[in-house]
């Protein structure tokens, strides 16, 4: 894999450079709560821009349908990299075409512009390979070179991730260097007892990992919006919580094969409820009550763990050797159900093992619960690409790097 210094090296004085980043940053509105996933690729942007190269920086924010939705706009991150860098950062307000060809051609050496969400177009996540390609040639014209440095996003075979690299010479960012030179070190010869929380609430996602996880780590803890589907896979009503019903077999088959093969998987015993999903915006009380994982109301949804459950989880973790963390226990925006997240990052500052959380939202957490980011081994900016490295699996936004 060829990296940024290497095309520093040859020079990208006047050279339009694509960075293919990660902003997808959390909003409240059109006020960022977290901007780590923007500092995380400052130097790579300041690296090129200081060599004078004209710096088209790319990335996806939310899950729009593939067509403009201005709750998802880039723009406030466009405004938080310019002040970060110090710097006037143009924005495109296309993502391609003859409007976002226009701000980069007046571009000088040296400047910085942002385009526009690239999931406002459907190729850019398409399943459709000749539909992914065509919306990459129509990126691949903003570009002389590409740098990949998205590290949250190179487990998804999408167009700026995978199809695009493949259209121009392809270097890898800081930022993924760095990802992925910290994250081996959980591949290759990890340290045990090795622990693997996950919560979160991209279910889906994220209990496919756990099928190679199985074999790997010695013990699973599942917290947030993962545990109900566990819950009710041991038979328990889990009310209106989040639930992944059709992978009830699929974890069934986990917690078998888990028993069979001496992994220990950890469930929540008691959980915090309420009958409504709480309001973020005014963080209003919530007033939940606590109560037994086999007790929960069928018109009631688990929205963080109990307080028997943080101290389970903290003993869980206290002899770990190796701690991979990602998703947070509860709804840890609304502080009423931020106890459960703050626990189990609480008992990764005290290990005394290697600790690694992952995930937008996860290191959003820790940031924002007041957790000093130096008391963690290492704070990803990615979470299912974590995980799916974790996996040993071959990611589509890695392999698209490589010569
Ligand atoms: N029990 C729950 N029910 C619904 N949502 C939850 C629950 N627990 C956690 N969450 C939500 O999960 C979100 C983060 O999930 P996810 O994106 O998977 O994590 P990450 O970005 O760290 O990978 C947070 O916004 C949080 O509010
Ligand atoms: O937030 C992200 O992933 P994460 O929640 O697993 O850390 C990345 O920006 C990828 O977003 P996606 O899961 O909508 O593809």
């Amino acid at each position: 894999m060829k990296t940024i210094d290497e095309l520093l090296s040859e020079g990208v004085a006047g050279k339009r450079v694509f960075v293919r980043a990660d902003l997808n940053v959390p909003l409240d509105g059109t006020t960022i709560t977290d901007d780590g996933r923007i500092r995380a690729v400052l130097p790579t942007v300041k690296a090129l821009a200081e060599a004078g190269a004209r710096v088209v920086v790319a990335s996806h924010l939310g899950r729009p349908k593939g067509t403009p939705d201005p709750a998802f706009s880039l723009a406030p991150a466009a405004a938080r990299l310019g002040e970060l860098l110090g710097t006037d950062v143009a924005f495109a307000t296309d993502t391609v075409g003859e409007s976002a060809q226009a701000v980069v051609a007046a571009l000088a050496d040296g400047q910085v512009a942002v385009v526009e969400n690239l999931r406002f177009n459907a190729g850019e996540t398409s399943k459709d390979d000749a539909e992914r390609a065509a919306f990459a040639d129509q990126l691949a014209v903003l570009a002389d070179a590409y740098v990949g440095d998205g590290f949250g996003a190179v487990h998804r075979k999408h167009a700026s991730v995978y199809d695009l690299p493949a259209k121009l010479p392809h270097y890898a960012g800081y930022l993924i260097a760095n990802e992925v030179a910290v994250l081996r070190k959980l591949t290759d010869d990890v340290k045990r007892p090795y622990v693997v929380a996950l919560g979160g609430a991209k279910v889906s996602d994220k209990l496919a990992v756990i099928d190679q996880l199985l074999a790997k780590a010695d013990r699973l803890l599942i917290g947030g919006g993962m545990a109900y589907t566990f819950l009710k896979a041991k038979g328990y009503e889990v009310g209106i919580s989040l639930l992944q019903a059709d992978q009830i077999p699929v974890v069934t088959e986990y917690m078998e094969r888990a028993e069979k093969n001496g992994v220990e998987i950890v469930l929540p015993v008691d959980v915090l409820v309420s009958t409504e999903f709480p309001d973020l915006k005014t963080k209003a009380p919530a007033n939940p009550t606590t109560v037994a994982a086999d007790a929960i109301p069928a018109d009631q949804e688990g929205l963080d763990i109990g307080p028997e459950t943080r101290k389970l989880y903290a003993s869980k973790l206290a002899d770990a050797a190796t701690v991979f963390w990602n998703g947070p226990m509860g709804v840890f925006e609304h502080p009423d159900y931020a106890e459960g997240t703050k626990a189990v990052a609480q008992a990764l500052v005290d290990s005394k093992g290697f600790t690694v959380v992952g995930g937008g939202d996860s290191a959003a957490a820790v940031r924002t619960l007041g957790f000093d980011e130096t008391a963690f081994g290492h704070i990803s900016t990615g979470g299912g690409a974590s995980l799916e490295y974790l996996e040993g699996k071959t990611l589509p936004g890695l392999a698209a790097l490589e010569d």
